[in-house]
């Protein structure tokens, strides 16, 4: 594999509890014959840090430990392989994961920062003239008041058909998350993300059935997701590839998730747009996928490449082509 540092700045910073991400530091890894491309954007507190993903990458052939080194490589082959049989990299990932075709396009949620309850209001409201059927609030970073304000703010601007999320990033303690549980059911939102921190497995089952949904994302990181699904801590897994060490990995997690009756949703940790456009293949491979968060391209102000897979109407379509998609061909390097 060859690699190629690069970094991606945020149009506008994104603040979540867990801290504000600004910019995206990683590698865009290619086959040796140019013919794949994959990439490794670590971020810690999901992954291994960016030191620890070069020397990964300087090893050769990175493992579960390192998951955004491990990510990099194999989507790079899974990629080459799709181009090489002239397939989408989504139907290769459904055939092998599903034995059933994959999605020519999936819904997405669009995600909303911290901000004030009449800026979240805002965005929520933009979300929904956008045509987003799904929106996502990011909780925790202010005192509950605060939030319990924007999470009524935000129903409020959404009308009642669009589904709500809530992530808290781990912001919570159980009596904290108890109560914003209950105001979240009662204004209908579907689930909450990562409530309390990201070790607090049992803590987490405790916390499901309030009439809203428990979705674990940094526990998957932290712990593992057989030890999340045996302590049936969550409703929903929240799959970022980038964390879950690659499209394969990603698919085996919400394979055992789905047999044990637990949803999944597939995220970006905020990716470059090779990348991007993998967890998009990976949604797409998943039969039926709910709204996932892969709306995070228009969060960059620069990016590897143009976006071949913009949100439109909620939703994003799997670009044309094999691999990847034909819009990267000025990516490859023979
Ligand atoms: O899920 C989304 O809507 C967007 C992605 C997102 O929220 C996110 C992006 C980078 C790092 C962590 C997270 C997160 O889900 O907590
Ligand atoms: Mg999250």
């Amino acid at each position: 594999m060859r690699t190629e540092r690069f970094s991606v700045e945020l149009a506008r910073p994104l603040d979540t509890a867990a801290g504000t991400i600004e910019s995206r530091t990683g590698y865009l890894v290619r086959t040796d014959d140019g013919t794949g491309l994959g990439e490794a954007t670590p971020l810690p507190g999901w992954t291994e840090s960016l030191d620890e993903c070069r020397a990964a990458l300087d090893g050769g052939n990175p493992d579960g430990s390192t998951p955004a080194a491990r990510h990099g490589v194999s989507l790079a082959r899974a990629d080459a392989a799709a181009r090489e049989s002239g397939e989408r990299l989504c139907d290769a990932l459904a055939a092998d994961a599903f034995s059933a075709p994959a999605a020519d396009s999936v819904p997405v949620n669009a995600t909303v920062g911290d901000g004030s309850p009449e800026e979240t209001a805002d965005a929520v409201r933009s979300a929904v003239e956008e045509g987003y059927d799904c929106a996502k609030v990011k909780v925790g970073a202010r005192d509950a008041d605060a939030d319990e304000r924007r999470l009524r703010a935000a129903r409020d601007a959404a009308g009642d058909s669009v589904e709500l999320r809530a992530d808290a990033n781990g912001a919570w303690d159980a009596e904290t998350a108890e109560r914003m549980l209950d105001v979240a059911a009662e204004l209908d939102y579907s689930y909450v993300e990562q409530p309390l921190p990201a070790t607090e497995a049992t803590e987490h089952a405790a916390l499901r059935g309030r009439g809203v949904g428990v979705a674990l994302d940094e526990s998957l990181s932290t712990t593992t997701v057989s030890a999340v699904l045996d302590a049936d801590a969550a409703d929903v897994l929240v799959c970022k590839p980038m964390a879950l060490g690659g499209p394969d990995g990603t698919l085996a997690a919400v394979r055992r998730a789905r047999e044990a009756g637990v949803e999944c949703v597939v995220t970006t940790t905020i990716d470059a747009v090779v990348a991007r456009l993998g967890a998009l293949h990976v949604a797409a491979a998943i039969p039926d996928a709910p709204a996932c968060g892969l709306a995070t391209g228009s969060m960059l102000a620069s990016d590897l490449a143009p976006d071949p897979a913009p949100v439109s109407e909620g939703r994003m379509g799997v670009p044309e082509g094999g691999g990847l998609g034909d819009a990267l061909e000025p990516l490859y390097r023979p």
